[in-house]
């Protein structure tokens, strides 16, 4: 393929980021935002960009289960990509016209390949606008039909279905597809969230407050990123799950709280507004670049509390010592299931494999939780994903090895309505919010080594 790409052209600039992701297993939306730059995409255009980025990796595998009727023989991988993102926009986005989206796909072909790749691209497109895209009925295996439905891996639904049931694992997958909703919090150490809504609207945003998480607010129309009330330090953006550990943790005013997977610093900055900025909040993160994302945004909402280190969790006693924190958050590093709507790409990086790997440097983290907590203190184990396995199981091995801890009720905004038994799985169709986990334990004796 010839590398020729095509200066502001939206298909192209959707076409090297798809190209991107598949062939060099970069992340999708940390080139979105690199490609928008170095393709001088117009600000009138990025929506569009998104759509066709995110919906053809969405439905990645639905689109392939279209196309095969049409692949007669060998067809090249970047081929591939390009009739993906083609089919996407004829089949799912209205508003486009099929003979557009034709002319332009054929004439990327020519530029990057030569004719007779056109003369295919442009033959196969023709065909499928002429005899439709095949249905699902014809799949007898349930989990397939979902799979391929719903552009998940077979062995990810045959995990959620033996873990949550088929029902459940359909909504999840259905739910997955979805636009994820953009939601903001409000520093309320800065302003109300009245106050915050009126500065969004000024700025010809608009936003509503959540009906779960008193300072959430859910932004309906605009990019709040790009205003000055986020400038100012006023909100930051965040996912309304990402919002319950703070209320989990309990802090109070002058408590000494360690945040041990700390960067960008999301959860970091809510638990300092928490503390309302008095008292001490260590935050710790393995990577130096992180870390320094966490330092940027505490210094944009203006807190004071937060002491930024470059660490590794696993050694964190023989850092700070034993039975020093009040509070402690393990908000761990995950297998992400739970923000597939917002990175698309996870579904189809993850491996079985990997959730074993994760709970032993997840249990290791805990471990070291336990021994940092003073007694009565609270341990809150946090991720961004849906699985059994990594969850509660992890949680539930946690508590084996650790008899000084006992489980406690996660304290969640009354307004969720979760009933609950200690452990909490947010699904992402619960509130359209990302997948999530939360686990709080209580430190009844001291650690019996210390
Ligand atoms: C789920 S993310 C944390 C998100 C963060 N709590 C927030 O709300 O913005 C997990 C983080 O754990 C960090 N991490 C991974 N292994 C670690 C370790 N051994 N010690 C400390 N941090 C680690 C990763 O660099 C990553 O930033």
């Amino acid at each position: 393929m010839k590398n020729k790409k095509l200066q502001g052209n939206v298909r192209d600039a959707a076409f090297s980021i798809l190209w991107a992701v598949e062939n060099k297993q970069a992340y999708s939306n940390l080139l979105l935002h690199q490609t928008i730059e170095s393709y001088g995409i117009a600000a009138k255009n990025r929506g569009l960009l998104t759509e066709i980025t995110y919906g053809t990796l969405q439905h990645q595998m639905t689109l392939d289960y279209y196309l095969e009727p049409y692949l007669k023989g060998k067809i090249e991988p970047w081929v591939k990509t390009l009739l993906r993102l083609s089919l996407y926009q004829i089949v799912y986005l209205d508003r486009i016209p099929a003979h557009a989206v034709v002319h332009e796909a054929v004439e990327i072909a020519k530029r990057r390949g030569h004719g007779g790749v056109a003369s295919v691209v442009n033959g196969v497109l023709r065909s499928v606008q002429r005899n439709g895209v095949r249905s699902f009925n014809t799949i007898s295996d349930p989990y397939e039909k979902i799979s391929i439905e719903t552009s998940h891996p077979i062995w990810m639904i045959r995990r959620w279905a033996e873990q949550f049931g088929l029902e459940k694992t359909r909504e999840m997958a259905l739910e997955n597809n979805k636009t994820p909703l953009q939601t903001v919090r409000v520093n309320t150490t800065r302003a109300t969230v009245e106050e915050v809504i009126e500065m969004l609207e000024s700025e010809e945003l608009e936003a509503v407050p959540s009906k779960f998480i008193p300072e959430c607010l859910i932004v309906t129309n605009g990019q709040p990123a790009r205003t000055a009330t986020f400038e100012k330090g006023f909100i930051t953006i965040q996912d309304e799950s990402s919002m319950l550990p703070a209320y989990a943790l309990q802090v109070e005013p002058d408590m000494t709280v360690l945040d041990m997977c700390a960067a960008p610093g999301g959860k970091t900055t809510h638990i300092a507004e928490k503390m309302n900025n008095s008292g001490t909040l260590y935050a710790l993160d393995l990577h130096a670049h992180k870390v320094k994302l966490i330092d940027e945004t505490a210094k944009r909402l203006g807190h004071k509390v937060i002491e930024t280190e470059v660490g590794d969790g696993k050694k964190s006693v023989e850092r700070f010592g034993e039975e020093k924190f009040d509070r402690i958050l393990v908000d761990a590093p995950c297998s992400g299931l739970g923000v597939i709507k917002r990175k698309p790409d996870i579904k189809y990086t993850k491996k079985e494999e990997d959730f074993a790997r994760l709970q032993k440097i997840q249990l290791e983290l805990l471990d070291q939780a336990a021994r940092l907590l003073k007694e009565g203190g609270i341990l809150v184990y946090s991720t961004c994903t849906v699985d059994a396995m990594e969850n509660r199981g992890t949680a539930e091995q946690f508590l084996k090895e650790h008899p000084e801890m006992e489980k406690i009720q996660a304290a969640l905004p009354a307004a969720m309505g979760i009933k609950h038994t200690g452990f909490v799985q947010v699904f992402p169709q619960d509130y359209g919010s990302d997948g999530f986990f939360i686990a709080a334990f209580q430190k009844t004796q001291k650690t019996a080594t210390a």
